[in-house]
């Protein structure tokens, strides 16, 4: 990097779900200092696990995979307790009678994936087989039991769909579990942190600021969703007011019982540390 580059590489989901907490932010950060990169979940996990992004939202399933390299900010998060409205498995059959079937799963998810994998394998006791695809329900559903949808695709998918019963896995968790479940956390690599802990501090209070400033005052942000992805101005009231941008202790115990499941199952290798970043200083949740 040369010395006018920006310092920081800053990750995006390229989801309406993260807009609370990107939609004021520009405006309240010096922008020279950072640079933007927007994509789907899987890809953003992947560029901050090998370096090419600094800090931003990761899927909690790739937290949990490299733990060891990051610190997660917090009060942020992709949240829900019960409904969540973006993660949704399609399917003709009810999920006891899809337990052992074939499902195809989308590839811009990580925490979803395992989750539907929790959910059928430790709560129905079930053994399906999976197939990544491109998430198009139809297609999907045409060589399989089940087609499980994240994000925007999701809720376009929930507009149109009249043929398939759909299973919210924010819902199916709460069923099972009673818990909350933490689908995005943002993470930030040690050495940034260590390296630029003023910009940390900085990105954190603007990232607070925005998701406060979007909560009380949601209008702007809403009709602009309207505009770019369609549907009313009371779906994405309820959307916003439904998902929980927090990260606090009920949502670190869900996420506890997430990992530990996920463990147990073999689908992360070791068991998780939440490692919080606060200053500077490391504060550890989970041991
Ligand atoms: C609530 C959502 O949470 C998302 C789900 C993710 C995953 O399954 O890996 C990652 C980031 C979040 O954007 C959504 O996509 O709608």
């Amino acid at each position: 990097m040369s010395s006018s580059d920006p310092k920081i590489r800053i990750g995006r989901i390229n989801y309406t779900n993260v807009w609370p907490i990107y939609y004021y932010f520009p405006e309240l950060m010096n922008t020279s200092e950072i640079d933007i990169i927007e994509q789907v979940p899987t890809s953003l996990n992947k560029a901050m696990a090998a370096g090419e992004i600094d800090m931003g939202p990761i899927s909690s399933f790739a937290y949990g995979e490299s733990f060891e390299n990051y610190l997660l900010y917090p009060d942020l998060s992709v949240s829900a307790y019960g409904e969540v409205n973006s993660i949704l498995l399609f399917h003709e059959k009810p999920l006891r009678e899809i337990a052992n079937g074939h499902i195809l799963l989308p590839t811009t998810s990580a925490t979803s994936v395992n989750l539907l994998k929790i959910i059928l394998e430790k709560f129905y006791e079930g053994k399906p087989t999976y197939e990544y695809a491109t998430p198009d329900v139809e297609q999907m559903m045409a060589h399989g039991d089940g087609a499980l949808l994240i994000g925007d695709d999701a809720i376009k998918e929930s507009w149109r769909n009249k043929t398939y019963m759909i299973t919210d896995l924010g819902q199916e968790w709460a069923k099972w579990t009673g818990q909350w479940i933490s689908f995005a956390v943002w993470a930030i690599r040690k050495e940034t942190a260590e390296l630029y802990p003023e910009l940390v501090t900085d990105v954190f209070n603007a990232f607070m600021a925005s998701k406060a400033k979007a909560h009380s005052n949601p209008e702007e942000m809403i009709e602009e969703a309207q505009a770019s992805v369609g549907g009313t101005a009371s779906y994405w009231h309820h959307y916003f007011h439904t998902l929980c941008y927090d990260f606090g202790p009920e949502q670190w115990e869900g996420l506890a019982s997430y990992y530990k499941y996920a463990y147990e199952l073999g689908f992360l290798p070791k068991p998780v540390n939440i490692a919080l970043w606060s200053e500077n200083k490391v504060a550890r949740v989970t041991e």
